[in-house]
């Protein structure tokens, strides 16, 4: 028998050993089944044989090696190793979550061969007349003469539902096809002429190829950066280089692959979070195998096995998606730049907005600063002008010279997008007797009436419940929507403008499969129109027919007290400004607010989001918040308060005495409680980036022996985007 150390999902930060038969050991990388208490778990070999090995006779034996071959391979061990040692997560924890689904769960990789399909001795001999009424079975056997389809490339062109009817039929049959490296074409479509600063872009990352080098293309909205990646990628794809494109939103996915299809004819693939299980690991294969050429997708593709990877392309490199919020958080962006150091490739993180931190690299030299401040179609960026609220009579929250906008521009054919980053009918329902609110009793938020759904809703912890008849307070029945989100402006659009079309585009006007999809259609058709929506129309979408977007309201964001606020609510502008104007003359943005003189507006609108981001560099330096200084979090969450702050005030008293640590709380968290639990949070400042992840080590190694430590839900957040 023959040791070997496994990593297992388990909070539990440390490798456990097993025995394994000599003529059976796996090699590292392979995944095992063990006992583990009363249970069987899936964990990752991660060493044959350590010297330090447990009392040999105290061993169990491993139940079942699973894999051949490594499901992990080197690098990706390498950079999940560093990323557990970075973020301070279990390994055992970082390694599992890596794999898709099936994976984790024990299956067999051989039983998810691709299939191709084939037409059977009797599709062969078919008369053509007899599936003459079924129009899209009939192309199905039409396409099958001519060769046999792989399993994505039929499922491109028809439904699951008519390859199942021929199956049936016995007229086509599956076999399993081996993946195999894409083949590097011979030629490529040709893409646009380049401005000027998009070939120099082009020509700086093309020389890059094959050793690292980090670019921070900054361009502002309809640069051309998608072209810039597009021409990077064609030649990478000619040596049968892979490419990864990561993208902040599920949303985006379909409109950055078309667009990537029409470009390239080779396998394309998506990864994001509405896969199925089989369909995630089919893509994992395609990857592995090289047989995938480009692979699209949000956050987690970065855990993706690559054959050959050629590049990476991180697209809104500011947006805050690109990091996790529970558990193992980390932030894809700075782990993408680890991967393509590993990888010795070149990485591009592109934004109209990008965040501080990377400027703050960019200026710094790490990065390698592009600039496109032009628009490539040589339209000009939109104008802003601010519309102030004060003393103005609103119908239904929009100014007069705002209504005034909207109607001269719907007039001329153009469509409209209205800005209003609050979901649902109304933020709250209210009494109109005593004022009364609905709140959420888990959660120290409102509830958000949403009356489609004719729900109350906390956008914190999810709970609905059904519309109260009364007031809690006093009983009265007059209970009137307080304050406006997308569902009420929709509908009172409709009110005001009855013969214009709508399109609402929000997480619930999309939750349904295909909505998003129809929405987008909807946007691109031409003619007037009108478009509301939440952050989400803010992300990276080219509607050519916008003329106009209403900022309807974001004074809320104005007076927020985290550090952070500022830059999120520049990027937020910029990026929704930056959606008119895009198919023919300048676009307009009206920013309707109580505050006109506020200084990040005027700041946006005379200088634009360039040099706000120096000025707020700047600022953070004064401050010293990062980048200029490095940030971890300690979050403790519990049905007692107290517990919250005496675990956190435990930690605080070991670091009090470390040099070069600054310390912020304890303090409640801005959402004080959520589902129940009270929330505080410690904040962790070091210049140095090692006396923190020290200060990190000793701290851990502390507080998983204290008993207060079973009592709260902790989590630490290395670099953390969100503060509330
Ligand atoms: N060199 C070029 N010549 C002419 N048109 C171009 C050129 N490059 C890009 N375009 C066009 O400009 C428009 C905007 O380009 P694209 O969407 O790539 O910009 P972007 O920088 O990615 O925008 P955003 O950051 O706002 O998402 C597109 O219609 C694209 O076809
Ligand atoms: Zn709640």
């Amino acid at each position: 028998m023959i040791v070997i150390r496994v990593a297992l999902p388990v909070p539990l930060r440390q490798h456990f050993d097993y025995l394994v038969a000599k003529h059976l050991v796996p090699a590292v990388g392979c995944r095992v089944l063990v006992p583990f208490g009363s249970r069987q778990l899936v964990g990752i070999v991660w060493q044959v044989a350590p010297d330090n090995s447990f009392a040999i006779n105290k061993l169990k034996t491993v139940i079942n090696v699973i894999d051949q071959q490594p499901v992990l391979p080197p690098l990706l061990r390498n950079l999940l190793s560093f990323a557990a040692e970075y973020y301070h997560y279990p390994l055992g924890e970082v390694l599992i979550s890596a794999l898709p689904a099936l994976l984790r769960e024990g299956r067999n990789l051989a039983d998810y061969q691709p299939l191709a399909y084939r037409l059977t001795p009797a599709g062969k001999i078919l008369e053509s007349s007899v599936l003459r009424r079924a129009k899209q079975q009939h192309a199905l056997w039409q396409a099958l003469q001519q060769s046999d389809l792989t399993e994505s490339m039929l499922l491109q062109q028809f439904s699951r539902a008519i390859l199942n009817q021929l199956l049936k039929k016995e007229l086509v049959a599956a076999y399993p096809v081996p993946p195999v490296p894409f083949a590097a074409p011979d030629s490529l479509a040709k893409g646009l002429q380049l401005t000027p600063n998009q070939a120099l872009a082009v020509t700086a990352i093309n020389q890059a190829k094959g050793r690292f080098e980090r670019f921070l293309i900054e361009g502002v909205t309809g640069s051309g950066k998608t072209e810039v990646y597009l021409q990077c990628i064609a030649g990478l794809l000619m040596t049968q280089q892979q490419v990864l494109v990561i993208v902040p939103e599920i949303g985006l996915t379909p409109q950055t692959l078309a667009r990537f299809q029409a470009r390239f004819d080779l396998p394309i693939l998506c990864w994001h979070s509405a896969l199925t299980d089989s369909e995630r690991l089919h893509c994992w294969q395609q990857a592995a195998t090289g047989a995938a050429a480009i692979i699209i997708g949000t956050r987690s593709a970065l855990f993706l096995p690559f054959m050959k990877l050629g590049l990476i392309i991180i697209d809104e490199e500011h947006d805050q998606s690109l990091k996790q919020q529970d558990g193992f958080s980390y932030h894809a962006r700075d782990l993408a730049i680890k991967r393509a150091a590993l990888e010795h490739c070149p990485i591009v993180l592109g934004s109209a907005t990008p965040s501080l931190e990377s400027l703050y690299n960019a200026d710094s030299q790490r990065f390698i600063h592009l600039d496109l401040p032009d628009r490539a179609t040589g339209h000009k960026l939109p104008q802003f002008k601010l519309v102030d609220l004060k003393q103005q009579v609103l119908q239904f929250g929009l100014a007069d010279i705002s209504l005034a906008h909207i109607r001269k521009q719907l007039s001329l054919g153009q469509q409209v997008m209205l800005f209003l980053n609050r979901r649902g009918f109304a933020p709250a329902l209210s009494c109109q007797e005593c004022g009364w609110l609905t709140e959420c009793h888990r959660c120290s938020a409102f509830t958000t009436y949403h009356k489609q759904s004719r729900q109350l809703i906390c956008h914190h912890c999810g709970a609905s419940k059904a519309i109260p008849r009364q007031c809690g307070d006093c009983g009265s029945t007059q209970l009137i929507p307080l304050g406006q989100g997308t569902e009420q402006l929709e509908q009172n659009l409709q009110t005001l403008f009855p013969d214009t079309a709508i399109t609402r585009l929000d997480r619930d006007s999309t939750r349904r499969k295909g909505a998003l999809h129809s929405a987008l259609d909807d946007i691109h058709s031409p003619g007037a129109r009108l478009i509301v929506g939440t952050q989400m129309l803010a992300k990276g979408h080219h509607f050519p027919n916008v003329s106009l977007v209403v900022i309807v309201d974001v004074d809320g964001a104005l007076y927020s007290s985290d550090f952070r606020a500022p830059e999120q609510l520049a990027q937020l502008l910029t990026q929704v400004a930056g959606r008119a104007g895009r198919g023919g003359s300048q676009g307009t943005v009206l920013l309707q607010t109580q505050y006109p003189e506020h200084s990040l507006l005027q700041d946006i609108i005379q200088n634009g989001y360039a040099a706000f981001a120096r000025s707020a560099l700047l600022e953070r330096k004064h401050t010293q918040l990062p980048p200029y200084q490095y940030l971890a979090l300690f979050r403790a969450e519990a049905h007692d308060t107290n517990h919250c702050q005496q675990w956190l005030t435990q930690l605080a008293d070991l670091v009090h005495n470390m040099p070069q640590l600054q310390l912020l709380g304890p303090i409640p968290s801005p959402l004080e409680r959520r589902a129940g639990k009270y929330r505080w949070q410690l904040q962790l400042y070091s210049i140095n980036r090692t006396v923190l992840h020290n200060a990190l080590d000793t701290l851990l190694a502390q507080l998983l022996s204290w008993p207060l430590t079973r009592k709260v839900k902790w989590q630490l957040d290395v670099d953390p985007i969100d503060l509330s």
